[in-house]
């Protein structure tokens, strides 16, 4: 899946086979945000699905550590 701009926000979502996978892979998403403190708002739905929106909150818009930010979420799904 790619990263698409919906309403000023980086936004993807990630399917998986488990509601346990998908909190595997949040918790690396979260460490990785505490360690750089730049924070996804993320959306569990329909049981195993994940939707990430990526903006920085102070600025109001998407800026290069959201992008930073995507790239790395991409390597952390495998
Ligand atoms: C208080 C704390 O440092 C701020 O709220 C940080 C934490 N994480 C954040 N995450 C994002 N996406 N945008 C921010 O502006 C931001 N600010």
């Amino acid at each position: 899946m790619e990263w698409n701009v919906i309403d000023g926000k980086l936004v993807n979502n990630f399917k998986f086979k488990s509601q346990t996978e998908l909190a595997q892979f949040l918790l690396k998403v979260a460490n990785y945000a505490d360690e750089i403190n730049h924070h996804p708002d993320c959306k569990i739905h329909k049981a195993f699905q994940l939707e990430i929106s990526l903006y920085s909150h102070d600025k109001n818009a998407i800026t290069d550590l959201d992008h930073q930010l995507a790239q790395k979420i991409d390597t952390l799904i495998n």
